[in-house]
């Protein structure tokens, strides 16, 4: 069953140089205790697109609807019946949470907001989630800054808890933190899911991360969804040239081996103009003139597999 279903998302936002196409025809379902992890380099619309498939931004064109009901073009009272299900927990632990608040006030508040339980339980409930995370209880008389990184992105986890959501979006959750404390988080967001049966969006610039988390994989480019497979079949059979590029930048260090040249040279274009067609022509190194002309469109491959490429 699927817990989000969006079709036929734009997003465009209105700049003073024009508009940034940063969702331009993405059509996605997560489906229920899944991992739908999303990758691309930076400024390919990850996290427009993550905010989208929660309902914390809306469409300018499309639907998206989360638990069979419709978010897009609903007014934020009506929204606010679904909210609690979707939580956030983002990249920078340091920002997002209040530093004159403890712990405690942070995780209390969403009860409080959503008026479950009493003060008691509510405690109680704060107490049970701060040793879920691997913290103690008595972290919540304490402040953000007293914890590290990962302790901080603990806290975060448990906040977006509290409500019992039943999907939480992790844009570059661990983005920030050093390799051994990212793998300690990525095992704490694994065995929260099935434990509560949670489903992520999970976001990142880096394949390498989304491989150990994401059940399945949606590749990026310009705000369009070019590769879409589970986990093995992206990263054993790629079959569209920017998914291959990608798996190719990731470093695999061994002895002795010098560096392998960038396989991405130039830049991503401007998603203000971006190429006609194919948007990853112009970086393609299997381009024809004729991926100028109309943009390919997700074709299946076999069994949960998708591309969009002429010549996958
Ligand atoms: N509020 C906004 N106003 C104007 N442009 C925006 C806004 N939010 C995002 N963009 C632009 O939309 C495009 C997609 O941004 P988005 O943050 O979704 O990409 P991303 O792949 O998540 O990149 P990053 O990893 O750098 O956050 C970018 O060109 C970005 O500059």
């Amino acid at each position: 069953m699927n817990l989000v279903e969006a079709t036929g998302l734009v997003k465009h936002f209105h700049t003073g140089h024009g508009a940034v196409q940063a969702i331009d025809g993405v059509d996605i379902a997560v489906r229920e205790g899944e991992t739908l992890g999303i990758v691309g380099e930076s400024g390919c619309g990850k996290s427009t697109l993550g905010r989208l498939l929660t309902g914390l931004l809306p469409p300018d064109r499309g639907s998206v609807r989360l638990l069979g009901e419709e978010c897009a073009g609903q007014s934020r009272r009506a929204l606010r019946r679904i909210r609690p299900l979707v939580q956030v927990v983002f990249q920078n632990p340091y920002s997002s949470l209040n530093p004159r608040r403890t712990v405690g006030r942070t995780l209390l508040e969403p009860l409080a907001v959503h008026r479950i339980g009493t003060p008691r339980d509510r405690a109680a409930r704060v107490a049970a989630m701060l040793e879920r995370v691997g913290l103690s209880p008595a972290a919540a008389a304490r402040y953000p800054h007293e914890f590290s990184g990962g302790q901080r992105q603990r806290i975060a986890i448990a906040r977006a808890m509290m409500l019992e959501p039943r999907l939480i979006l992790c844009d570059e959750a661990v983005s920030a933190l050093d390799v051994s404390v990212q793998a300690q988080i990525l095992n704490l967001l694994a065995e929260m899911k099935r434990e509560f049966g949670l489903s992520y969006v999970f976001i990142s610039h880096d394949l390498s991360v989304v491989r150990h988390i994401a059940d399945r994989i949606a590749v990026m480019y310009l705000g369009r969804i070019v590769e879409v497979a589970d986990r093995q079949r992206i990263w054993s059979e790629p079959r569209h040239p920017y998914t291959r590029a990608l798996i190719a930048s990731v470093p695999r260090p061994r002895p002795g081996r010098p560096k392998p040249a960038p396989v991405l040279h130039d830049d991503l274009p401007s998603p203000i103009d971006p190429p006609s067609g194919c948007r990853f022509r112009t970086r393609c190194p299997v381009a024809t003139p004729s991926c100028a002309g109309q943009a390919p469109v997700l074709e299946k491959m076999g069994a949960d597999h998708a591309c969009a490429c002429f010549h996958a």
